[in-house]
């Protein structure tokens, strides 16, 4: 089984802590997203994994073993830091050839990762001509290489277009689907919530939550109902006999409050309110991961002041 972990991980720059006694796993077979708000310490937290950086307390291992002692490391751990990296001079093959021949990567892997990529057709390019989007392809191709079971991307969506955009996110499921360990950082809300099944939410370098999307969603936003009837008053006495507020909008439909669908499909079909419309309003990722991020902020104000 091929995990991250890291073990009371800890890294001050000076006098400040940015990543501050984490501990938790990345589990192979799922995505986990990687979350938290600028300067939470996301990236530093992979440098580290990656042995860029030291830490200054604390460790973390992929596969049980520190990473720069892994023997063929590309081979091991994919990773996306900064698709600036390439050499803009080299062309996108060249780039990823160089890459292959000084990591006993076998010359196939750069056409196949090129082709897995959509970047065949622009391969022998230079790379200093792509584009934004271009060049993260060509990131996620280097990471790819190795055909590594372990991959850690810092904001792969960014730069894509909307095709790149669904591509990335069947990458991502594919890759943990064939069994791969997969971390992916990102600021887009509703992007993580089409891929990711696991969340580590970081905020001011400590761990917030390290739990599943639908376990972190239902703990902070409570779902609501919607309905539309041809019987408000019969809809309004049902729900309030059963202790739910209902507010009614606009163009007639009614929201309830802290409901599942199922409940007030029933109690309104045991009532014989006749129904127009039941949908269930699940909370979204966003909704969740503001709620989360703000009371931290608010605790940072407070304790401040204290
Ligand atoms: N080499 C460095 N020297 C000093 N401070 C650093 C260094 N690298 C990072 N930091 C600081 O560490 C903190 C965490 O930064 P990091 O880039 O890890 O956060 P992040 O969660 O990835 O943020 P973002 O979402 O903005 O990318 C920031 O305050 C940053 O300024």
């Amino acid at each position: 089984m091929t995990s991250i972990d890291v073990h009371h991980l800890t890294k001050e720059y000076g006098t400040r802590r940015v990543v501050d006694h984490l501990t938790f796993r990345v589990r192979p077979g799922r995505v986990t997203g990687f979350l938290g708000p600028n300067g939470a310490g996301k990236s530093t937290t992979l440098r580290l994994v990656l042995g860029l950086d030291r830490p200054t307390a604390g460790y973390a291992t992929v596969g049980g073993r520190p990473y720069v002692t892994l023997r063929e490391p590309l081979s091991h751990v994919g990773a996306l830091l900064d698709a600036q990296a390439a050499h803009g001079s080299r062309t996108g093959r060249d780039h990823l050839r160089v890459l292959a021949a000084t990591h006993r990567i076998p010359d196939r892997r750069v056409e196949e990762v090129l082709g897995e990529t959509g970047l065949s057709s622009v391969a022998g390019r230079r790379v200093k001509t792509y584009s934004l989007g271009m060049r993260q392809r060509l990131g996620i191709a280097a990471a790819l290489l190795g055909d590594p079971e372990v991959l850690m991307l810092d904001e792969p969506s960014n730069g894509l277009d909307p095709e790149g955009i669904v591509w990335i996110r069947q990458l991502l499921r594919r890759l943990a689907g064939e069994g791969r360990t997969v971390l992916v950082s990102s600021h887009l809300m509703n992007e993580t919530a089409s891929f990711a099944e696991h969340l580590v939410v970081l905020g001011r370098g400590r761990l917030l939550a390290d739990t599943s999307m639908r376990d972190f969603i239902h703990a902070r936003v409570q779902p609501r109902v919607r309905v539309r009837t041809t019987d408000p008053t019969a809809l309004k006495s049902a729900l309030a006999r059963h202790g739910h507020d209902a507010v009614q909008h606009e163009d007639g439909h009614w929201i309830v409050q802290h409901a599942h669908v199922d409940d007030i499909g029933r109690l309104a079909s045991a009532a014989g309110v006749p129904l127009l419309e039941l949908t269930a309003h699940e909370g979204t990722l966003e909704q969740a991961y503001l709620d989360l991020t703000s009371a931290e902020a608010e605790f940072a104000a407070q304790s401040k002041e204290a």
